[in-house]
């Protein structure tokens, strides 16, 4: 039981990877607050199988006001946060020469604003908790490489690397860890449809050493372990997850 009575709060917590991190927190013992955008109940109804607390918030993590919503229903619920994991994201796959302005703003406003936004309200109530915290952003192995249909996104998976990196300086006084995690290639909704091109599902395969796709499953150790006091002096660090895909260059 890592996380024995923690209050961990998880955007983009009703489906895919936040969704296993969410389910896999309140496995190590946490209270969770599922932060989404559409409906959770499935996450929540996991999460109430294992005894555990849990409260759904919806709204948007680019509207500034989300993340307070988050902190306001952690501390009613469970008097107080101990970990975020700044999860949510979306990734529209579309070529560079014809972006649209919009989906270009759009990406940047929910990936890079709004993990700004709610780290930055969560930090403001672990400062004043006194307990410190932790608090882990979900970047990607896209923050240190590039993608053709992903010129939009991939900006910003190195943006909320870098936003942890700065927040590790600024917080660390506070006792306040900033981590990333680095995923490579997960199945989710996110990527359904690029991967039903068998040609490159096939080409990640074999790019990949430990010879898999991953699943949401596989950021949960990783992600308990940066919440946890395991990590206690781990600030400021990154951590790929990628069955070693971006080692493996030849
Ligand atoms: N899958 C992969 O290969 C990789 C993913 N990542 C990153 O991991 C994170 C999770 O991705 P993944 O699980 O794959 O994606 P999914 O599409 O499966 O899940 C995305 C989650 O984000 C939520 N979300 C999307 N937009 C918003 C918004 N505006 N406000 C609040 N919540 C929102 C969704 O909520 P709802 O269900 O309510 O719509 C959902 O819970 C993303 O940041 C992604 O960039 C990084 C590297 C690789
Ligand atoms: C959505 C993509 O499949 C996924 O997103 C990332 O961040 C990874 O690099 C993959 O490209």
């Amino acid at each position: 039981m890592l996380l024995k009575d923690k209050t961990v709060i998880v955007t983009g917590g009703s489906r895919g990877i936040g969704a296993a991190v969410a389910i896999g927190c309140a496995q190590h013992g946490a209270n969770v607050v599922v932060s989404h955008h559409s409906n959770a109940d499935e996450v929540v109804a996991a999460i109430q199988a294992l005894g555990r607390g849990v409260v759904a918030v919806k709204g948007d993590v680019a509207d500034p006001a989300t993340g307070s919503l988050l902190v306001q229903a952690a501390v009613e619920h469970f008097g107080g946060v101990d970990v975020l994991v700044s999860n949510a994201g979306i990734c529209p796959f579309h070529a560079f020469l014809d972006m649209p302005p919009e989906t270009l703003k759009r990406t940047m406003e929910v990936n890079l604003h709004g993990a700004y936004f709610v780290t930055q309200a969560v930090a403001n109530r672990m400062k004043e908790q006194g307990r410190g915290g932790s608090i882990i952003a979900m970047s990607s192995i896209s923050a240190l490489v590039g993608g053709e249909f992903q010129t939009h996104y991939t900006p910003t998976k190195a943006g909320v690397h870098s936003l942890m990196q700065s927040c590790a300086i600024a917080l660390g006084k506070y006792g306040i860890r900033c981590n990333s995690l680095l995923p490579g290639t997960i199945l989710t909704d996110i990527n359904k449809d690029d991967l039903a091109d068998l040609d490159k599902k096939a080409y990640f395969e074999k790019r990949i050493p430990l010879g898999r796709l991953g699943q949401p499953e596989d950021l949960v150790g990783p992600a308990v372990f940066l919440a946890s006091d395991m990590a206690q002096y781990v600030t400021g660090a990154a951590l790929l997850v990628d069955g070693g895909m971006f080692v493996n260059l030849q």
